[in-house]
């Protein structure tokens, strides 16, 4: 280390800074030495990694000097696979700039002449509902919450992305679904798979490293690789069936009418690039914040009754909630933000890259560098959310209690590289939670044997890469039943 840089937990040569580091890593970083520390640097074996630890030092980069924060790590895997070095999450400079202008057009115009996203949401919470009533409460059973709410949201993707229902009326996707569940349950280790991605140009330069890499990893590859073949087919059939370029139907059609004018930058393998990042970023991401919201209601009875009242007031029990009652549910947006403050799904972020040497918060961060955000520190500060350990909808309320957002949640990044699906994602939890807790009450298996704390704790890791609680089964039941 230089003088001058950022602080770090200890290192020794070579080996930099892992005989230091604890998982999860997020809790680490977050820990009294560095809580209150903007920046951190760890040493990943010999390549430098560096956390934004505080919301100072992310605004700082990501708003005061976001231009210079625009960058994603570059990888070897997705070139060797497939030709292209990115769709949407790890592109950069023009590609970048055409896909996230393009997508967040395509998602926000929504409506695509046929359905908005509403209506594709309001019907996968009614496919879900009868969904739980046949298999959990018909059939008396506690039911997996993986499968069932990550079947309910891959297919508002799908229908987005796609323009079919292929989550449940395609056989193949049953595969393709059970391909992405077994990314989600995968067992993921985030400092191995940090370091392993950290050193990747030295396996590119010495090629036996680069096969036993390879080797160690074909089965994310082959995951991988039949998820591309899948996307493939659906352009193939979309090509064969295109509509007219001013009513798109679906995504692909919206990025195939692009093709006709530019098709080296909008080729084949990175429009399935891109729509498998879709997938990939707006599928276990927003199911998993689903799962946490039930545990968090069933561990607060007090906040899922004073959440129930609220929507019965306002709604009552005889049509579904949709986005007009939205304005008027105050308090079902607060528990969403505080579900979303406490379950910080991407705990640290995806990482950028400086694409020119910068000053945050008075550290230098050179060009090249690789940049993570703590996430997780940020949304347990005693600075800006008082006991954070405590769930607490209300502090997202003010005196009149009225739903203020709070600039320090950063679920979703901030700045121009922030989630692309963030309003999607927030239609999504909200239409999927205010139903869900209007319609059943929500109870831990009976024969389950550990707390909910253990199982909030995951210690398998369980949930490929984000946090994601470790698999457990719910007990619905109809609510006005037991009412
Ligand atoms: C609760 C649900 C979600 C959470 C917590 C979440 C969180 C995030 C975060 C933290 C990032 C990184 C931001 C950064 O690098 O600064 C991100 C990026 C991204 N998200 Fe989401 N996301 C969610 C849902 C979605 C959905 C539904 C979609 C798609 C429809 C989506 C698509 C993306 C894409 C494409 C990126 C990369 C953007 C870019 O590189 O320009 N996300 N998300």
């Amino acid at each position: 280390p230089k003088s001058g840089d950022p602080p770090n937990p200890g290192w020794y040569p070579l080996v930099g800074s892992l005989p230091f580091l604890r998982e999860p890593l997020e809790e680490f970083l977050s820990e009294k030495q560095f809580a209150k520390q903007p920046v951190v640097v760890l040493y990943m074996g010999l390549e430098k990694l560096y956390c934004l630890n505080t919301y100072e030092a992310i605004k700082d980069a990501f708003i005061s000097q976001g231009d210079k924060f625009l960058g994603r790590q570059q990888t070897f895997i997705l070139p060797e696979l497939t030709g292209e070095k990115a769709g949407i999450i790890l592109s950069e400079d023009e590609q970048w700039r055409l896909y996230r202008r393009l997508s967040l057009k395509t998602l926000r115009d929504f409506g695509f002449g046929r359905q908005g996203a509403e209506e594709i949401i309001l019907g996968e919470v009614e496919e879900l509902r009868s969904r739980i009533e046949d298999q959990g409460i018909q059939a008396g059973l506690p039911l997996d919450t993986v499968p069932l709410l990550s079947t309910a949201v891959s297919n508002v993707i799908c229908q987005m992305v796609f323009g079919t229902r292929l989550a449940s009326e395609d056989p193949e996707f049953g595969r393709v679904l059970e391909m992405f569940q077994r990314i989600t349950q995968s067992q993921n280790n985030r400092t191995r798979s940090m370091v392993f991605q950290l050193h990747q140009d030295y396996y590119v330069k010495l090629k036996p490293l680069l096969r036993l890499v390879i080797a160690l990893r074909r089965k994310q590859i082959n995951i991988f690789g039949e998820l591309i073949k899948f996307c493939r087919k659906q352009l193939e059939k979309h090509k064969a069936d295109l509509g007219s370029p001013e009513h798109p139907r679906d995504y692909i059609e919206a990025f195939l009418h692009q093709q006709a004018s530019n098709p080296s930058e909008f080729n084949d393998v990175r429009l399935s690039l891109a729509v498998l990042d879709l997938f990939i970023a707006g599928t276990d991401t927003t199911s998993q914040t689903l799962r946490w919201a039930i545990l968090f209601l069933i561990e607060n009875p007090e906040v899922e009754k004073r959440l129930v009242d609220e929507i019965k007031r306002v709604v009552g029990s005889d049509r579904q909630v949709t986005m007009k009652d939205k304005s008027q549910l105050h308090y079902t947006q607060a528990v969403i933000d505080e579900v979303n403050r406490m379950a910080c799904l991407a705990q640290l972020g995806v990482a950028h890259r400086c694409t020119e040497t910068a000053k945050v918060c008075g550290y230098e961060i050179p060009k090249d560098a690789l940049v993570l955000f703590n996430i997780f520190n940020v949304h347990n500060s005693v600075d800006h959310f008082p006991q954070p350990e405590c769930f607490q909808p209300e502090r997202h309320l003010d005196q009149e209690g009225r739903y203020s957002p709070d600039e320090h949640l950063v679920t979703f990044g901030i700045g121009k590289r922030a989630c692309l699906g963030e309003s999607l994602a927030r239609m999504e939890l909200f239409l999927f939670l205010a139903n869900l807790v209007q319609r059943f009450t929500f109870r831990l298996d009976p024969e389950e044997t550990r707390t909910i704390a253990e199982i909030k704790a995951n210690p398998g890791h369980q949930g490929g890469g984000i946090r994601a609680p470790a698999v457990h089964k719910i007990q619905f039941n109809s609510r006005c039943e037991e009412e």
